[in-house]
């Protein structure tokens, strides 16, 4: 527990006290409801809720006002709102690295711009590194807020809208079947499916427990702990019958023009159950078009026969990436080519701080911190080594923003050493 003026930081795990979330939950939970503008929570959604964050293994952040009026809202809700949990992050080739995932950021409008969540990131990134995590991560509402703290833009997505009135037409025929299913089957079914993206998607977060709920249609989403009325969906079987890949979607009422189904949640072990899984919905009558996510580097526009049916009606950022230990998180990720470099990296809260040599070879590396005084090839702010760190970025494109600095030489070897094949792609939210 932490002293600032008349405010109190607490931080804790969900708990139950006779069989219901115990006071302290509860009010955490319904707080932060109404930073992100939800309806308050009922009693069932509230127990549900906490049975997920114990799943999950959340830390709690709340920051208490004692000296609010009496009139003010409940007083036992937190002012601040703040959660974290571990999971794992795909860095590429396969590999996982546990991630510190920050999620659940709130300040009362009252208690807005007082430094409440400087207080409660800084003191959590520093818990973070101290028990070992090397990088930390979230999804953020504006781009504006984050950098400061030494995030960087790691992945984006797209929103996309696919024209199917004549159906789907695919260059390369997707292998497999498609089959219509109760999203209630896939409770066991969609985790392991899951975890077979996740294996194979660099930039890939593991679930949270609530995608489970949310892909039975059980939970809305991960606010609304209440069931999705409507929710539609189909399993991909690979050539030899196995479920290799399914979809979630509900219609969007014959009010909305286009006619349209949109996706809710499109999960693949593999492209051809993507592809398999788009030509499906496309296959519906009297649909106009499907809207839904999508990767940046998607190979579905490459395959259909109308690429222009293919159209992106939105693109943002999506993952935030924050180095905390330089060495564990650069010798996570693999290495195209071989080769060494020296980067200095510079960082205001001092978790990445220091000069590292890095050698890749047979496509691993490691990573030493070395002495201060050493020369370095580069020069960096931890949240540009950040959004580098998965390749979602060119070195190239951030030199040219002034981002890092190094000769020419010198950033055309470390353009090699950090280039990826496919762009990183995280469909998680949290
Ligand atoms: C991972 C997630 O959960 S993302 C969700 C984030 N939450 C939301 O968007 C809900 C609505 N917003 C809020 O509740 C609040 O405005 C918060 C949580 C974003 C900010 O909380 P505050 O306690 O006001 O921030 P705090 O006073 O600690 O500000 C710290 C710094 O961030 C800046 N900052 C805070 N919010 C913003 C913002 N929305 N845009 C730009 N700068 C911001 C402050 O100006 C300050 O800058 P400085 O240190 O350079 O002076």
């Amino acid at each position: 527990m932490t002293e600032m003026k008349h405010l109190r930081l607490e931080r804790f795990t969900a708990a139950l006290r006779d069989g219901k979330p115990d006071a302290r939950t509860a009010a955490w939970m319904q707080a932060m409801n109404l930073g992100f503008h939800e309806e308050p929570m009922p009693e069932a959604g509230l127990l549900a809720m906490t049975g997920a964050f114990t799943i999950d293994g959340r830390t709690l952040t709340g920051v208490y006002d004692e000296h609010v009026p009496g009139l003010s809202l409940n007083p036992q809700y937190p002012v601040g709102t703040y959660g974290s949990l571990v999971k794992s992050l795909n860095t590429g080739g396969g590999n996982l690295l546990r991630a510190h995932l920050i999620t659940a950021v709130t300040v009362r409008p009252s208690h807005r711009r007082r430094g409440i969540l400087r207080r409660m990131i800084t003191e959590d990134l520093a818990l973070a590194k101290a028990n070992g995590l090397a990088i930390a991560a979230l999804t953020a509402s504006e781009a504006t807020i984050y950098g400061r703290y030494g995030f960087g833009r790691a992945t984006a997505i797209n929103r996309v809208q696919l024209s199917v009135r004549d159906g789907i037409g695919l260059l390369a025929p997707a292998a497999g079947s498609v089959i219509a299913a109760d999203p209630a089957s896939l409770l066991e079914l969609g985790p392991r499916i899951f975890a077979a993206q996740h294996a194979a998607t660099a930039g890939s977060i593991d679930h949270p427990y609530f995608y489970t709920r949310f892909t039975t249609g059980e939970w809305a989403d991960e606010e609304q702990v209440k069931p999705l009325a409507g929710l539609r969906a189909a399993i991909h079987l690979g050539p030899g019958g196995e479920p290799d890949g399914y979809v979630t979607y509900v219609f969007a009422g014959w009010d909305k023009k286009p006619a349209q189904l949109k996706i809710k949640s499109l999960v693949a072990a593999n492209a051809a159950a993507r592809h398999g899984l788009w030509e499906y919905l496309g296959a519906h009558d009297l649909i106009e078009c499907v809207t839904g996510p999508a990767p940046i580097d998607d190979a579905l526009p490459w395959t259909l026969t109308d690429a222009r049916a293919y159209e992106i009606t939105a693109s943002h950022d999506h993952l935030w990436l924050r180095i905390l230990d330089v060495p564990a998180a650069l010798a996570s990720r693999p290495y195209a080519h071989d080769g060494t470099l020296v980067l200095r990296v510079r960082d205001s809260l001092g978790h990445a701080s220091g000069t590292f040599g890095l050698r890749a070879a047979s496509g691993s590396a490691t990573v030493e911190l070395l002495a201060e005084e050493s020369d370095a090839d580069i020069e960096l702010d931890v949240t540009a080594l950040s959004s580098l760190f998965l390749g979602g970025v060119p070195v190239r494109r951030l030199a040219e923003a002034g981002r890092i600095a190094g000769g020419s030489e010198v950033l055309a070897g470390m353009a090699e050493l950090f280039a990826v094949d496919v762009l990183p792609y995280c469909e998680t939210g949290f």
